[in-house]
């Protein structure tokens, strides 16, 4: 399945499935039936947070997997996959695709970015690898890094960019990542409607991550209420 994920993926949706330790649907068996009910629903991947939720959702659905592990760490900002221990525990459950933090900040541990994905290619040269970024210019640098796609994951995540979203200005920053790289450009964060999903992919994205407009019922029924208490 490995080499094959982009491909599987390409012009589709992957659902990611998630749910933290402070969320009410953290579990990986809830996890998992989230997964099979994407599949039910034609997602062609799936995106998970933790080993447990990755194996569990491996056993569940036969749909590719792109791994991370949020870890927060002392002094730095960076949580999605942020070392080699990380990306080795994943390793154990054997994703198709890890995703990690491809920011200019400053990671935990000794390895920073490009020698983290040196480490990864010699000791796992079959996984794929998805750069996480929040501004153009770390797309580009995880182009030059050899990253097999970009997601725009962390923009309005970071210092730089907090408050923006994906799809402010017709999705503007996507659209400035696509015109500066050629390597797949996978469009995540603030996907929250069917028509957002179909733009990102219009716009050229090679596929689209859904999230919590999927799989976040608190934050589902939120934009209810939101709506209802506008309106009133
Ligand atoms: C910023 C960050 O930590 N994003 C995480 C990355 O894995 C997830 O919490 C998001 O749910 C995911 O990116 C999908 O985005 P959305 O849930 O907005 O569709």
């Amino acid at each position: 399945m490995n080499q094959s994920m982009l491909t599987t993926i390409r012009g589709k949706l992957v659902v990611s499935c998630q749910a933290l330790d402070d969320e009410p649907l953290h579990s990986d068996f809830i996890m998992s039936r989230m997964a099979l009910a994407a599949m039910q629903g034609g997602a062609a991947g799936i995106r998970a947070n933790s080993v447990a939720d990755v194996k569990a959702i491996r056993a569940t659905v036969p749909l590719p997997v792109i791994g991370i592990i949020k870890r927060d760490y002392p002094a730095s900002d960076v949580y999605i996959t942020a070392t080699l221990k990380e990306v080795r525990e994943l390793m154990a459950v054997a994703p198709d695709m890890i995703a990690l933090d491809a920011t200019a900040h400053q990671r935990p541990g000794e390895l920073q970015l490009a020698g983290l994905v040196q480490r990864i290619r010699e000791e796992f040269p079959a996984v794929l690898l998805m750069a996480d970024v929040a501004t153009v210019e770390e797309a580009q640098n995880a182009q030059t890094l050899g990253f097999d796609c970009i997601g725009t994951t962390l923009h309005g995540y970071t210092q730089e960019t907090q408050g923006s979203k994906l799809w402010h200005d017709d999705f503007a920053f996507l659209r400035q990542v696509l015109a500066h790289c050629d390597t797949p450009v996978i469009a995540e964060g603030n996907v929250d409607t069917p028509e957002m999903a179909v733009r990102c992919l219009t716009l050229g994205a090679h596929s689209v991550v859904v999230g919590g407009a999927i799989t976040r019922p608190q934050q589902i029924t939120q934009s209810f209420t939101d709506a209802i208490h506008s309106a009133g």
